[in-house]
């Protein structure tokens, strides 16, 4: 029989990474696009870790069971970190990956490539009922592209070359995202803490 993980995601791009990521371990995944009663939790932490568990502590508690919630977003040097845990909505409460990309495309016009480093941070939480909430994260280095390439993923995938593959993030097949990817990364983590869990 299938075991079941709940997410607390509202993103369609991560609720498909965490199904392909968890069934190898025999997992099914919910989400939160699963339980549409469950409401948005405000995102008002300053770190991806603070949100991260903000979003777990909620949900944990709503539904009375274990949850797993992820944080993440990029990071771009030239523009001091930004976009940062803004990175949902760089360009506005729209929420739209073409708007944030060309935001972000806009502010980088006229820097050099060896100026263009960026990395991706994950952040996931874990929380649930007499658990002390436990956190792990992942990175993802990489560079700007100048323009968009290739058609997976979602977010910022597009501009986010990744040079141990050279390829953007948006070139890679969902098994080479997961390979590499800051969420990927952090769910290593996850296992290693949690063995008995994942
Ligand atoms: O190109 C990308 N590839 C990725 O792999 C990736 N992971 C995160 N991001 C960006 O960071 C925001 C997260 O913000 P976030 O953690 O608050 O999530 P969210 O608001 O989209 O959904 P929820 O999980 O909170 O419901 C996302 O919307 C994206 O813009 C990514 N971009
Ligand atoms: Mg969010």
């Amino acid at each position: 029989m299938a075991k079941n993980v709940i997410i607390a995601t509202k993103n369609r791009g991560k609720a498909k990474e965490f199904e392909l990521m968890f069934k190898p371990y025999g997992y099914e995944v919910q989400t939160l696009l699963d339980l549409p009663h469950i409401e948005d939790v405000e995102e008002t932490g300053v770190t991806f870790e603070e949100n991260a568990v903000l979003k777990a502590e909620t949900v944990a508690k709503e539904l009375d069971c274990l949850v797993i919630s992820d944080d993440s977003g990029l990071s771009i040097d030239a523009l001091d970190g930004r976009p940062g845990v803004y990175s949902a909505r760089y360009a506005g409460e729209a929420k739209s990956d073409e708007a944030n990309m060309e935001k972000v495309l806009s502010e980088l016009e006229g820097v050099d490539e060896a100026n263009r480093t960026a990395r991706f941070h994950c952040v996931l939480a874990i929380a649930g009922p007499g658990r002390k909430t436990e956190t792990v994260n992942g990175t993802c280095e990489g560079v700007i592209l100048e323009e968009k390439r290739g058609s997976n993923g979602f977010g910022y995938d597009p501009i986010f070359f990744v040079p141990s593959l050279g390829k953007a993030m948006a070139e890679l097949t969902p098994e080479e995202k997961r390979g590499i990817s800051h969420r990927g990364h952090a769910l290593d983590q996850l296992r290693e803490r949690l063995s008995d869990f994942v």
